[in-house]
């Protein structure tokens, strides 16, 4: 058995992570942390997450920013289901012991600095830890997962994204020349449990939000090798992401060609389905899958491919997982499935 700790457990991909690792062969979940000042410290799990009853009864404890240091060798596996600024200030002093650290946050996923300055609002001041990370989009970065030290869970427009882009991208069956377009809608609860006036149920009416700046944009960018137009938007729903890529093929690419790609890819990867039909978001929501479908027009030369996942569990936890698991050379689906 290995042990593993939750920091931002109070939260909605904390909740996710208590869940998962409650029930999981593998992993025993010990402590579960909020933050110092936190409303939610020293209560129960099971009080502030009442869905979680019976599943989990652990404190929340307050990590002490004096204490955080300690906890890398405390733990086999910490989760990390913290702001973007919190693990980029307290990531690097949790490596180095004997824990392997998976970061949720966007804060280590990208290795240019320069693009912290633009999109996250903060200039980043680790670029040694930056350049080492290891990007945790599980289906195409199990090798460097299999080793790393520390992972940063791809982001969860990215996931959907990229799971959609990266076969006809490494199969060299795109004309790049005219930028891939995604436009995808996400559930309110991508946006966090802290209440706000734009993600209120009263508020929300689809629309785009973030547009040509969104901070997924260098994400999906990065690790697709190619300029994209991706545009978010934000639906009057709880969980889950639809993203819908269209994007002109080379000349002579044929359907086969297409379907092959994406069978190369993930006709072995048990959390990644590839239908006949358009994916729908009730068949993704509350699992730890990647629903994905596509159609062909031969004589537009254009592929259109949907992607549905449920942003919490694909998007964030589940993935946390799913990487944690090939990092301790476990079976990926172990405790997702
Ligand atoms: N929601 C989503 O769909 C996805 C989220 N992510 C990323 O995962 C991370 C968590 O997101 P999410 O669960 O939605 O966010 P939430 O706002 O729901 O939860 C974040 C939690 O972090 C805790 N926290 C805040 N500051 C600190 C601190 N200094 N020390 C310890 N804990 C702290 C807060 O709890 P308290 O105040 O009680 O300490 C809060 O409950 C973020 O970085 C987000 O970008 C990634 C992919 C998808
Ligand atoms: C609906 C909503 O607000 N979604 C969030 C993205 C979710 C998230 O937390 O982003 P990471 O995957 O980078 O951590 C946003 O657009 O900022």
């Amino acid at each position: 058995m290995f042990t593993a700790c939750i920091v931002g457990a109070s939260g909605y991909t904390g909740a996710e992570l208590i869940k998962i690792i409650s029930q999981h062969p593998q992993l025993t979940l010990t402590h579960c942390f909020v933050s110092e000042n936190s409303q939610y410290q020293s209560m129960l799990v099971s009080d502030v997450h009442p869905q979680l009853s019976g599943i989990c009864d652990l404190p929340l404890h307050a990590l002490a920013s004096t204490h955080i240091a300690s906890i890398r060798n405390d733990f086999d596996a910490i989760f990390l289901a913290t702001p973007h600024e919190f693990s980029h200030d307290h990531l690097p002093a949790m490596l180095n012991g004997k824990a392997v650290v998976f970061d949720l946050s966007g804060a280590y996923r990208l290795p240019n600095t320069q693009v912290f300055e633009t999109f996250y609002g903060f200039a980043h001041q680790h670029p040694h830890t930056l350049k080492k990370a290891v990007y945790g989009l599980a289906e195409w970065y199990s090798d460097n997962i299999k080793m790393a030290q520390y992972v940063a869970v791809a982001g969860c427009y990215p996931t959907a994204s990229l799971l959609a882009l990266k076969p006809l991208i490494e199969n060299d069956l795109l004309d790049l020349s005219k930028l891939p377009v995604i436009n995808a809608t996400s559930g309110v609860s991508g946006a966090g449990k802290k209440a706000s006036a734009t993600t209120s149920f009263y508020e929300v009416s689809l629309q785009a939000y973030g547009v040509l700046n969104h901070r997924h944009t260098p994400e999906i960018e990065n690790y697709a090798n190619t300029p994209v137009i991706f545009t978010p938007h934000l639906g009057g729903f709880k969980r889950g992401i639809l993203a819908t890529l269209t994007a002109f093929t080379k000349s002579g690419v044929s359907l086969r060609d297409i379907q092959n790609a994406f069978d190369s890819a993930y006709a072995h990867q048990p959390l990644v389905r590839v239908k006949d039909s358009m994916p729908k978001l009730d068949h993704v929501i509350h699992t730890p899958f990647c629903d994905i479908g596509f159609a062909f027009d031969p004589t537009k030369q254009c592929v259109v491919v949907t992607s549905a996942i449920d942003n919490l569990l694909k998007g964030a936890s589940s993935q946390a997982v799913q990487c944690c698991n090939i990092r301790l050379g476990l079976p990926q689906t172990m405790g997702l499935i």
